[in-house]
Formats: C-alpha cells, structure tokens, sequence
C-alpha cells in the first residue's frame, strides 16, 4: 500500500449486489478513496467495521441477511463515531423515519453520480470533523467548570426542557436524567420558599439580555439543605436569526443558558466573616488587630470606647496599655506567644484620659496558610468596675464602716500575721483589749447618735495615739483591739496602755456634751500568754474584765490565775442558768418588824438556790454571777413576780396586807422597761402598788438622771423606794431630798457593833435624825440582839429587821407565822 493510499479516506461498502458494489469501489477508487471492503450483508459489514475501522461506511439499506442496512448501522458502537451513507433504491417515509433514528451523515439515491457520491461523502467527513470539535470543545468546558467547581445548564423555553446540564446534576445531588429532563423536575429540587424566585427569574417573562444571578437553596435527596448560586443568560435561538441582547418576542424559540455553583461553604464563611464583623463592630470589649510586631492594624469601636484612643490614634503604632508594661511583662507575653499562641492576663493600665483601667488581656497568634505567624489578635475587656467593687466588698469585709478601722475579721488577721512575724523575728507582741467603761450609759441616755460620734472620737483618739504601723481595731460595741508588734518588755504595753487611758480621759466635746471617758484595758504578751491567736485573744478578753473588776478605768496584765477564775465563773454561770432553767431557784422571805411591838408589818423577798448538789444557798451564790453575767434581768424578772403573786396570795389566803421588799440590781433599775415590767407584773397579778417596795442602793440612785427618772416613775404609780445599805455610799443630803424615796435602810455594818461601838451609835443617830428631819422612814436591818433593839427603838427608830425578830424563812412558813401568832412576838 503507497503512502497515499495509507492518507486516503477509507471507506467499507455494504451492498448485496455484486456488480453495484464492484462499479461503486472503481468509482470511489477513482474519487481518491481507499476501499477497504465491499460486504453483502449486516453481519460481514459488522465484522469487516471491528476490523478495519473504516473513516465512513456506504450502507445499502436493502442487503442480504437478517438484518437490513438501518439495523447494522444502529449496532455501530456511538462512540466509534463512524459516519454511515445510506445507499437506497426507495424512499418512502417509514424507512426514513427509521434510518433517521440513527443519526445517518447522508442519503443518496440510487442511482447517483460521482459527483453527488463525492461531495456526500466529504459532507459526512465535514459534519464528523464539526461533531467532534464540538465534542473535545464540550470535553474541555467539562474540564474547566470540573476545575472551576461549577455545572452548566441550558433550559429551552419554549420546551421548558433542560437540554444540557454538564456537571450540573452532581451539584444538585441529582441523578442525570432529572436535569437533563424537564425544568419542571429541576425546580422540585428547589427549597420552596425559593422555587417560585428561581421559575421567575429564569424561565418566566421579564428575562432581559442582562444576566440574572440568583442564590437559592436545593433540598438533596437525603433532606440536606445546599445554596446554589446560578448566573444564567437568555440566548437566542440561532434558528431565529435575533441577536444576542436582543429582547426577544413572546414565542421566540430561545435558551437561557447558566451556570450554578455550590456555595454552601462559601456562604457558611460568608455568615461566619458576618458575625464576625458584627461583633467586632458591636461588642464593648476592645478588639485589635495586630502585625507581628505587635502594632495596631485595626481597632473596633469598643476599643476606642474604652480606651479613649481613636483608629487614627491607633492604627500603625504599638498599643499603648501594653507597651507601658515593664519589658520583663513584654519579654513573657512574647514568649508565651511563640510557645503556645496566645497569651492572657490581666493588666493595670490608663485611660487617653489618665484614669485608671482593670484589663484582661488575650492575645492569640493567627497563622498564614504556610504555617507562618502573620497577625496577632488581641481582645481587651474592661473589668475596672468589677475590681472597684471587689476593692469594695474587700473593704467593707475587712473595715468597721461606723469608724473604718480594720474589724474582727482583718484585725484577727493581722494578729496572725503579726505571730508569723514575731516568731521569724524572736520578737514580743502586746495585744491590748480596750473597753470603753459605762458606754452603755451613754448611748442609754444621750442616744445612739452620740454614741456612735463617741466611738468615732475615741477611735481617731486612739489612732493618734499608736504609731501608725500599730492595729488598731474595733472588734463591735465600744471594744477596740490594738496589736503592738516588736516589743521589747512588757513595760512597753503597759505604757501604751497607760497613753491610750490619758489620751482617753481628756474630755471630748460632741456639741452640746462635753464627755470624759476612761476604759479598762486587758493586756496579755505574745508568748507569755499565749503563741496563737486565738489565744492571745482569749487572754487579752479575759485580762480585760479583770481591769474592770479592779474598778475599771485601768489596766491588767493577763496571769494564769484569770483564766482558773473565769473558768470557775462560766461552770458557775452555766450551772446557775441550768438552776434557773429547772426551777431551782426560790424565794425566802424575812420579816420587817415594827420596834415598838414586833409586829410583822413587811417581809423582804430574799432569793434562794435549792442546789440539788450543794443544798440551800444563799444569795451571795447567785447575785454576783448574775449580774457579771447579765443575767440578773432575768433573774429579778421572775424574783419581782414571784414575790408580788407571794404576797397577792398570802392576801388571797385571809393575811394581813404586808408589804413586800424586792430588791432590784442596778442593771436591771436602769434598764429601761422596769416601770413597764413592774406595771405588768402588778396588773398581772392583782397586787396593788403601794403593797409593793423596791429596795436599791444609793448607788444605783447615783448612776444618773435616767435612774431618777425611773425611781419617779414608779413612785408615781404607788411603788414605795428604799434605799438600801443606807450609809455605805455617798448621798448627800441635798440629793436626799430630792430623790422620790420613802425609807431608808441602815446597813446592818453600823447596827453589828451597837451599842459599844461610839462611831456607829453615832452614825446611826445621825441617820435617824436625818430621816426625821426629811420626812423619811427608817428601817435597821441586821439586828440580832436586844441591846441593838433598845438602842434603836430609843434613838426613834421605827422598824427593823434581822436574826433577833424573825430569820429569812419559806413562804409557808410566813403563813404559818400569822396562823401561830408569832407575828405579833414582841421581844424584850
Ligand atoms: N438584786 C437582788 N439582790 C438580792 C436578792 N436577794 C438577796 N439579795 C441581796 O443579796 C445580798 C445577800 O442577801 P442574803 O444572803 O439573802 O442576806 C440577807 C439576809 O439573810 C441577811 N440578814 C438579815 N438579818 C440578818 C441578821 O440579823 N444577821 C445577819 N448576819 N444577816 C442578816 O441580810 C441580807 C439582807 O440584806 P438587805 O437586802 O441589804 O436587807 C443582800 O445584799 C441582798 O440585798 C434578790 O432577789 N435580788
């Protein structure tokens, strides 16, 4: 075979007619055509394709075998795309329907010229040329939208069918014959709250030569919600001849041809970058955005806000709050940037303005997508307000707010700090427990308002008075603590001790009262007394009551012996406030006599312990342990009531109307409600007032106006004052007479020694005559012998009372008394 036969277009003819096939292969032969096989049939022709793949096929439609020219040419693979010619005698127009369906490059009618044939032939090679350049075209467009991440398709309007989709299907997550069908079926895929913009926009009236970009959701089979965007065209169909962006009439056969996209992820960044920016324009915390080496790119709104710095303040310098740190903090958050990324923290920093700003500080390293640091971003949130009101709390957790020194808790916390330092150093601590004397007093009569200036005076007194590295506390009430650190004797807290009582007793003017105070002050010594704290404490406390048992208005260094003695008071207190509690306590009561007859005419109510350990004891067992404790109110509560329903029932029995004598602490005269209480008592129990006589010591009548008061008060209601010891205090005869009392009781210190003793006869004349003179009776107690009878009854005293008449006894006993007789006893 030459070469140019080996250039020539083969050709295979099948023709069942021998002489037909031999004229037309001398004839193509001639036309430059190489032949490369004449057959008869379908199955040789088929056979003879397979082999030689020939450049065009002459297939005579009428052949010999099974099948006729038309079959054999649909059994040609598509993809071989070998153009066939068909070769017929006949034309009518099934057989061209049926020949149509595959795709025939020509026809030629038998018989035809060698022109026709020629020019047949080198159409069929032409339209093959044109199909497979449009092939590797669409091939390379598949490619580049493949590349690209995008599908094409192509509707045709006037069909609503989609007549080409490459790529588009796999985007929609679709099966290609439902793209590829109608747009109807495309539309379905829509999300349909979109379909009806998507049928609008692209296949609806309206459509202009301009571009319609649309992004609109598809549901995927498996219910996955994808955005899609598509930008789509109108073309014209070139059978029309329109041009392009001509607005085409209603009818026009035309496509509109697109292009869809999956933006999901495009449109999530899209979202995120949104939020993002949101934040960054909206949030009051400081946003910026750093280079590498720390200087400002960008700042938010909140930065500015809440630094007073503005963008072009900012931008292309270093930040200020950070770069006004020392270069040891610089140095570790560079460190900490290039270990792990970021850093955060917190920093005290300034206003543009000056003031001061609390910030937390995170800075994170960002990357470049080579791995490289590229940016930093740093986020400053404000929490000055957060730490002024912790610095707050702190404060008001730790400080007193009446006198803002430090309280219980700070002061108890210095003290241990103080201990740890002590015990490093070898060093002595003097804690000092101050306690104002008779503050109750005060606040009582003047009222809290004074009181509270009064605490205020004495702590700035005391704070002038210490130095300032010293504690100076207040624990509550009018108790203060100072802590003394570095001490060298003992002699040094007593001195301090003493400072602090001068410093005290210089009068304190809080208009229109002029107020001297004293305090007793409790001393005890780290570590004599105690090496922790709360020992310490415990001490200084107990050393505290000893200096006011001394007589206040001083000091007292803690010793050993305190702490036995206050142990033996709280078993004794707490053993008497079981008694109370389980009605151990009793009332005996003894009598008062007339000196003339010796008839009872009032009993005294004297208390009783019936100690189920100790058996019967006296007043002096529970008296002073409850009035150090306080809990005295209590006790001459029930002792006030007891008494009165006593003598209300001994009147209720047929007795004669005695009178009873109660005694009444000064605590319980001067606290407040006994006009109030004794009111209650009285109507409760039906005795009436001038049956009732309260007894106090001068004493109590001395502690001030607000005691007068109540002494009138109850003289008022009918109640009969006795002052009692008479003759042990200090009244003057002045004040004698203006207080609202009825009798006077001589101690039964000046009766014991009568009538041998000058000084007491003495005492006891004047007393009587004194009486006499204000119109005031008198009562001897303590009298247990004739002589001091006589005595007395001589010198024109009334009544008496002790061992001599009658001794303290039960209730019922008294009863008895009067039943028996013995109340009338006169004794010579
Ligand atoms: N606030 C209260 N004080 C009370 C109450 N009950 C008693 N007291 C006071 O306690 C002090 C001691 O009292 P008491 O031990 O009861 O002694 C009284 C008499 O028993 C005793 N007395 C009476 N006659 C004689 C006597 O001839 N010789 C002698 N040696 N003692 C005698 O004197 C006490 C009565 O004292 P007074 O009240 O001063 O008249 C005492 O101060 C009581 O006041 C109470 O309930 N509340």
């Amino acid at each position: 075979m030459s070469g140019a036969q080996e250039q020539a277009t083969s050709v295979l003819i099948v023709e069942d007619e021998r002489i037909i096939g031999f004229n037309l292969r001398l004839q193509l032969v001639a036309l430059g055509y190489r032949v490369t096989a004449v057959a008869a049939s379908g199955d040789q022709a088929l056979k003879r394709i397979h082999e030689q793949r020939p450049d065009v096929v002459l297939m005579d439609i009428h052949i010999d075998g099974d099948m006729d020219g038309i079959d054999t040419a649909a059994r040609i693979p598509d993809d071989w795309r070998i153009p066939v010619i068909y070769l017929t005698a006949y034309a009518e127009q099934s057989t061209l329907d049926r020949a149509k369906t595959t795709r025939p490059f020509g026809y030629l009618l038998k018989p035809f010229s060698e022109r026709e044939l020629h020019a047949t032939i080198q159409m069929a090679l032409e339209r093959r040329r044109v199909e497979e350049a449009l092939r590797e075209s669409e091939k390379r467009l598949s490619l580049a939208l493949d590349a690209a991440d995008m599908g094409c398709w192509e509707l045709e309007l006037p069909t609503r069918r989609m007549v080409r989709n490459i790529r588009a299907n796999s985007i929609l997550g679709l099966p290609p014959e439902e793209v590829a069908g109608s747009w109807d079926a495309f539309l379905n895929r829509i999300h349909e709250e979109d379909r009806h913009a998507v049928d609008r926009a692209f296949s609806q009236a309206g459509f202009t030569d301009q571009a319609q970009v649309l992004a609109f959701r598809s549901v995927l089979t498996n219910g996955t919600v994808r955005w899609l965007k598509t930008r789509a065209k109108r073309f014209p169909s070139p059978t029309n001849g329109a041009a392009f962006g001509d607005v085409l009439a209603a009818g026009d056969e035309a496509k509109v041809v697109g292009v869809v996209q999956d933006i999901t992820e495009q449109r999530a960044v899209e979202d995120e970058l949104r939020k993002a920016a949101t934040v960054f324009e909206t949030t009051h915390d400081g946003i910026l955005i750093l280079d590498v080496d720390m200087t400002v790119l960008a700042v938010n709104p909140g930065y500015c806000a809440m630094t007073g710095y503005t963008l072009a303040q900012s931008r292309g310098r270093p930040v200020p709050m950070v770069s006004a740190q020392s270069a040891d903090f610089s140095a570790s958050v560079e460190r900490a940037l290039r270990r792990e990324g970021h850093w955060r923290g917190e920093i005290a920093a300034n206003h543009r303005d000056g003031h001061p700003l609390a910030l937390t500080v995170e800075i994170a390293a960002v990357k470049d997508a080579n791995g490289l640091f590229a940016h930093h971003v740093m986020v400053i949130t404000d929490i000055t307000a957060i730490r002024q009101t912790q610095r707050k709390l702190q404060h008001l957790a730790h400080y007193d707010h009446l006198t803002n020194l430090p309280n219980r808790l700070l002061a108890a916390e210095r003290l241990e700090q103080a201990i740890h330092g002590a015990m490093a150093r070898q060093q002595r601590i003097g804690l000092l427990f101050v306690d104002i004397d008779h503050f109750k007093t005060v606040n009582d009569t003047l009222g809290h308002g004074v009181g509270d200036q009064l605490l205020c005076a004495v702590a700035q007194r005391l704070r002038d008075t210490l130095r300032p590295d010293d504690t100076v506390a207040r624990l509550g009430g009018d108790e203060f603590m100072v802590i003394l650190e570095g001490i060298d004797r003992p002699e040094t807290a007593a001195g301090m001790a003493e400072k602090i009582l001068a410093a005290l007793a210089v009068p304190i003017t809080l208009e229109p009262h002029e107020l001297a105070m004293s305090a007793s002050i409790g001393i005890s010594l780290f570590p004599e007394n105690g090496r922790t704290r709360d020992d310490l404490i415990r001490a200084a406390d107990t050393a505290m009551y000893a200096a006011k048992d001394l007589g206040r208005q001083g000091y007292a260094f803690y010793t050993p012996q305190m702490t036995i003695d206050a142990v033996a008071f709280m078993t004794s207190l707490s053993d008497l406030r079981r008694g109370l509690e389980r009605g151990e306590l009793v009332l005996h009561y003894q009598p008062q006599v007339t000196l003339d007859t010796g008839a009872v005419v009032g009993v005294e109510a004297l208390i009783r312990w019936q100690h189920p350990d100790r058996g019967l004891l006296g007043a002096y067992d529970v008296i002073p342990i409850a009035e150090q404790s306080g809990l005295i109110i209590e006790i001459g509560t029930w002792v006030l009531r007891q008494a009165c329903r006593q003598a209300q029932a001994w009147r209720d029995a047929g007795l004669p109307a005695l009178r009873i004598a109660v005694n009444v602490s000064a605590r319980q005269f001067s606290s407040g409600n006994l006009p109030l209480l004794v009111s209650s008592i009285l109507q409760d129990t039906g005795l009436p007032a001038e049956a009732l006589e309260i007894e106090i010591t001068e004493s109590t009548l001395q502690s001030g106006y607000r005691t007068i008061k109540v002494a009138e008060e109850l003289q008022q209601m009918g109640i009969v004052l006795a002052i009692d010891d008479f003759g042990t205090g200090y009244s003057s005869l002045g004040s004698l007479k203006a207080l609202p009392i009825t009798r006077l009781k001589i101690d039964a210190c000046f009766i014991r020694e009568l009538p041998d003793n000058d000084d007491d006869k003495a005492i006891c004349d004047a007393i009587i005559a004194m009486a006499q003179r204000l119109r005031l009776e008198v009562i001897a107690e303590g009298v247990e012998t004739p002589a001091q009878r006589a005595f007395l009854r001589e010198r024109g005293c009334s009544e008496a009372q002790g061992y001599l008449f009658h001794r303290p006894m039960p209730a019922d006993a008294i009863a008895a008394l009067f039943i028996d007789g013995d109340h009338r006893r006169a004794t010579e």
